[in-house]
C-alpha cells in the first residue's frame, strides 16, 4: 500500500504543491471580510450561514479566520469553489451582455420577469463590463436577487460540462491565492509548508516501504533457507536408509544433484515466490483498482499493453518449457561423468585416456551449456520486448493524456500518477509470468526430490509384533544358517545364488571360495540385509534375520566389505566407528588382532593420525587392516570378511587369522577369499560355482570330493603344499604348479 500511495503523493506535489502554489483547498484559512462577502454573493442563504459559522468574526484588520472542522471544510469546498470561480471571473470584469444573458437565461427558466435587468441599463450604469463591486451594488439595490445569482452559478457550472470540475478548481484556487495576498498571508510559506509536509509524507512512506521490503527479503531468505535445509536433512535421512537396490536405482551422482542443485532451484523459486509472486499480484490489483477508480479514458492502452506481454510470454513459454524440463537431466549427466572422471583419474592417466575423457565430458558439458544458452537467449528476448511495450505504453499515455491535459480534463500530476500505476500493472503482470517461466524447472527439481523422499527402502524393519530381540535378554550367540537361499538382484533375469544352504557356528571359521563372479560377495551381503533373500531364509540363532530389528542385527555382525572405505577423520575415529564411546582398550585389541599396531605406532600421531576421505592417505594393506580392526572393535558375534585379506602379505594374513582365532574365538567367522592359503585351515569351506554350492567340507575332504576346489587349489599351491605329493589319484589330473 505504501508503494501504491507514492504515485498519488507525487501527483499531489505536482498538482497542488507546484501548480496550485501549495493551496490545497478552496476554503481559505484566512480571508478578508470584504473578499468573503464577495464570495457570499453567489451562495445560497443556507450556504452563507454555514460559511459564517465556520469563520471567525473579522479581526481588527478585517481578516476572518477559518475556525471550522475538516468536515466543514469538505462540505464548504464545493459551493465555495464555484462561488470563488465566479468572483474571480467578475474581478477580471465580465461583459455586460454575458451577465444579462446569464441572468436572463436563468429567469426564463422560471424566475420573475421583473428581476430581469436590461443590458442597456447595465451598460449605462457600468460601461462594457461588470465587476464584483458593481454586482454587489446591484444586489444591494435590489436589482438582482441573491437567488438569481446562485441559480446563475448552477447553470454556469452545468454549462462547463466535463471540464467543469478542473476549471472550477483552478479558478477557485487562483482566487484563494489572490485572497491570501489580500489578507497578507505569505504564499511562499504556504507552498513550502505544503511541499515539506507532502515530501515528509512521501519520505515516510518510502522509508516504511523500504523497511517492509527489507523485512520481506529477510524473511523470505530465512524461510526458504530453512525449507531447503529441512529438505536436505530429510533427503539424507532417507538416503541413509536406502539399500544398495535404491542406491543403484538413483545413482550416487543423481542423489548428489538432487540434494544440491535441485534443492537450490526449489530454494530460489521459494524466495522469488515469497518476495515477488505474492507481492506482484497485490501491487498489480492495487494499481489496477487505482487506475480504474480514476478513469481518464486511457484504459484501452493498458489492455493492449497487457495483451502484448501475454502473447510474448505465451510464445516464450511454449519454446522454453521443454528445455527447462531436460535441463536437470543434463545437470545429472554432467555430474555423473565429472564424478566418474575425478574418481577414476588414476586409471585414466595410466591408460592415457585424458583426451577421450575430456571429449566425453565436453560433450555432456556442451549439451548442458547449449540448453542454458538457448533458454537464456529466449529469456533475454523477453526483457527488450517488455521494455518496448512499457515505453510504447508510456508514449501512448503521454500522447493521449497530453491532449486531455490540453483540454483541461486531466491534470499533469494525475497523468504522472496514472503512468506510474499503469507501469505497476504491466510490471506485476510481467513478473508473475516470468516467474511462471521459472516454475517448470523448479517443478522438475521438486519432483526429483519428492521421488527420493517418497521412495522407502526395500529393506524394512520387522513389524513390532514379529520383532525378536535378544540383545537385552539372553544375548545372541552367532549361529548363522543359510537355508535354501536363492537370490536375484532387482531387475536381474537370472538368480545370482540358487539353493544355498550352510551353517556357520560360533568359534569356527566358515570359508567361501569360488571363481570370480560366482556370487560370493552377494552371498555375504545378504547377512547384514543389504539385500533380502528372494527365496529361502537366513537365520541368526534360529531367528529369521528379517524378524530382527535392522540395527540390532547389524550390531551383531562385523562386516568388512570388499570395497575398502575409510572415513575422513583419524585412525581412532575409524576404528571406533561403530561406537565412538567404546573404551580405548577395545580399539587397541582390535588394532592388534588386525595387525595394524605396527604401522599405527610408526606414525608420529599414532591413533590420532589423520585419515583422508576414502582412506586415500594410507596404503591398500593398511586400509584393509583398519577396516578389519573397525569390524572387530565392537566385539560382534559374527565376523564377515569379504575378500579382506587380499592386500595382505602371506605372513600378515596367517598371523592375523591366528590372532583372530585366538582372541575373537567365540565369534562365528565367515571368510570370503580367493586364496586357498587363507582358508585351507577353516573348519568348513563352501565352494561356490555359478551361484550354487558345489562342495562343502574341510580342505582335505574337498580335495577329494570337489573337482572345482581341487582345480582352484592346484592352480595356487603345489601338491607338496597341498599335502598331495605322491597321491596318484590327483597327480596328472590337473596341471601342476599354481601361481602364488
Ligand atoms: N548390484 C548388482 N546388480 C546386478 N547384478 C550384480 C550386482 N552386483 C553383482 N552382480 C552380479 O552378480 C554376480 C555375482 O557377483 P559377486 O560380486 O557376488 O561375485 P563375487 O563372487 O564376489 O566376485 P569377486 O570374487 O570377483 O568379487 C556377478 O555376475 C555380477 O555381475
Amino acid at each position: 500500500n505504501c508503494e501504491l500511495t507514492l504515485p498519488g503523493l507525487m501527483s499531489d506535489i505536482v498538482d497542488v504543491g507546484i501548480s496550485q502554489d501549495g493551496i490545497e483547498s478552496p476554503v481559505p484559512d484566512k480571508i478578508s471580510a470584504t473578499d468573503l462577502d464577495k464570495v457570499e454573493l453567489f451562495l445560497t442563504d443556507r450556504e452563507v450561514s454555514d460559511v459564517e459559522a465556520s469563520f471567525s468574526a473579522p479581526a481588527s484588520d478585517g481578516i476572518r479566520t477559518f475556525t471550522g472542522t475538516d468536515s466543514d471544510r469538505t462540505s464548504l469546498a464545493g459551493p465555495m469553489s464555484e462561488a470563488e470561480m465566479l468572483v474571480y471571473q467578475f474581478d477580471q470584469g465580465v461583459p455586460v451582455s454575458d451577465v444579462a444573458d446569464a441572468l436572463g437565461s436563468h429567469s426564463s427558466a422560471g424566475s420573475s420577469a421583473q428581476a430581469q435587468v436590461p443590458t442597456a441599463q447595465l451598460e449605462a450604469l457600468f460601461g462594457d463590463t461588470i465587476d464584483t463591486t458593481d454586482l454587489a451594488q446591484l444586489v444591494q439595490a435590489g436589482a438582482i436577487s441573491r437567488e438569481e445569482l446562485t441559480d446563475a452559478r448552477a447553470s454556469i457550472v452545468q454549462s462547463l460540462g466535463d471540464t467543469g470540475e478542473s476549471m472550477v478548481e483552478s479558478r477557485a484556487i487562483a482566487y484563494v491565492k489572490q485572497a491570501y495576498e489580500q489578507a497578507g498571508v505569505d504564499l511562499n510559506e504556504v507552498q513550502s509548508a505544503y511541499l515539506f509536509r507532502q515530501g515528509a509524507e512521501m519520505l515516510a512512506f518510502a522509508f516504511f516501504s523500504a523497511l517492509c521490503a527489507i523485512l520481506a527479503a529477510f524473511n523470505a531468505s530465512k524461510t526458504s533457507a530453512a525449507i531447503a535445509r529441512d529438505l536436505r536433512h530429510d533427503l539424507y535421512e532417507r538416503v541413509l536408509d536406502f539399500s544398495p537396490a535404491e542406491m543403484n536405482r538413483f545413482s550416487a551422482a543423481s542423489l548428489i544433484t538432487r540434494a544440491t542443485n535441485d534443492i537450490q532451484q526449489i530454494q530460489m523459486v521459494l524466495v522469488m515466490c515469497m518476495r515477488i509472486v505474492l507481492f506482484a499480484p497485490c501491487m498489480g490489483i492495487g494499481s489496477l483498482i487505482r487506475v480504474l477508480s480514476n478513469p481518464v479514458g486511457l484504459e484501452p492502452i493498458l489492455v493492449v499493453a497487457v495483451a502484448a506481454i501475454a502473447i510474448a510470454i505465451g510464445v516464450l513459454m511454449g519454446v522454453t518449457m521443454p528445455k527447462f524440463r531436460i535441463m536437470q537431466k543434463l545437470v545429472d549427466r554432467n555430474n555423473l561423468i565429472a564424478r566418474e572422471i575425478i574418481t577414476g583419474i588414476m586409471p585414466i592417466r595410466a591408460f592415457g585416456r585424458q583426451a577421450f575423457e575430456q571429449e566425453r565430458y565436453d560433450e555432456a558439458n556442451r549439451a548442458l551449456t547449449n540448453t542454458y544458452i538457448f533458454t537464456n537467449r529466449c529469456m533475454s528476448v523477453l526483457m527488450p520486448v517488455m521494455l518496448i511495450v512499457m515505453n510504447a505504453s508510456t508514449v501512448a499515455i503521454v500522447w493521449f493524456g497530453g491532449q486531455g491535459v490540453d483540454a483541461g480534463t486531466i491534470m499533469v500530476g494525475d497523468l504522472m500518477a496514472y503512468i506510474n500505476y499503469v507501469m505497476q500493472v504491466i510490471m506485476s503482470f510481467m513478473i508473475i509470468t516470468m516467474i511462471s517461466v521459472m516454475l517448470p524447472r523448479a517443478d522438475v527439481a521438486a519432483e526429483r526430490v519428492q521421488e527420493v523422499l517418497a521412495t522407502s527402502t526395500s529393506i524394512a524393519d520387522p513389524a513390532p509384533e514379529d520383532r525378536v530381540s535378544r540383545e537385552d535378554g539372553e544375548g545372541w550367540r552367532g549361529v548363522v544358517s543359510y537355508n535354501d537361499v536363492t537370490f536375484a538382484y532387482p531387475d536381474a533375469d537370472v538368480p545370482t545364488l540358487e539353493h544355498v544352504s550352510f551353517t556357520a557356528e560360533p568359534g569356527k571359521t566358515c570359508a567361501i571360495i569360488g571363481s570370480t563372479g560366482c556370487g560370493k560377495s552377494s552371498l555375504v551381503q545378504l547377512l547384514p540385509r543389504l539385500y533380502d533373500v528372494t527365496e529361502g531364509s537366513i537365520t541368526l540363532d534360529g531367528v529369521d534375520i528379517r524378524d530382527i530389528d535392522l540395527e540390532e542385527l547389524r550390531r551383531q555382525i562385523g562386516y568388512v566389505p570388499q570395497k575398502r572405505m575409510l572415513f575422513s577423520g583419524t585412525i581412532e575415529s575409524n576404528i571406533k566407528y561403530a561406537d565412538p564411546a567404546m573404551p580405548d582398550a577395545d580399539m587397541f585389541r582390535a588394532a592388534e588382532i588386525a595387525q595394524a599396531t605396527e604401522f599405527i605406532d610408526a606414525k608420529p600421531d599414532g591413533y590420532q593420525s589423520p585419515i583422508a576421505q576414502g582412506g586415500s592417505n594410507v596404503s591398500g594393506g593398511q586400509n584393509q587392516r583398519l577396516s578389519i580392526a573397525r569390524a572387530i572393535a565392537p566385539r560382534p558375534h559374527v565376523l564377515v570378511f569379504d575378500d579382506s585379506f587380499s592386500a595382505l602379505d602371506y605372513k600378515t594374513d596367517a598371523t592375523l587369522r591366528a590372532e583372530l582365532a585366538r582372541r575373537a574365538g567365540d565369534a562365528a567367522v565367515i571368510i570370503v577369499a580367493q586364496r586357498i592359503a587363507t582358508i585351507m585351515h577353516a573348519e568348513q569351506i563352501i565352494v561356490l560355482d555359478d551361484g550354487r554350492v558345489v562342495g562343502k567340507g574341510t580342505h582335505e575332504e574337498l580335495l577329494r570330493t570337489c573337482p572345482e576346489y581341487l582345480e582352484i587349489a592346484k592352480s595356487q599351491l603345489s601338491p607338496e603344499e597341498l599335502g598331495l605329493a605322491g597321491d596318484a589319484a590327483f597327480e596328472g589330473a590337473i596341471p601342476e604348479g599354481g601361481e602364488r
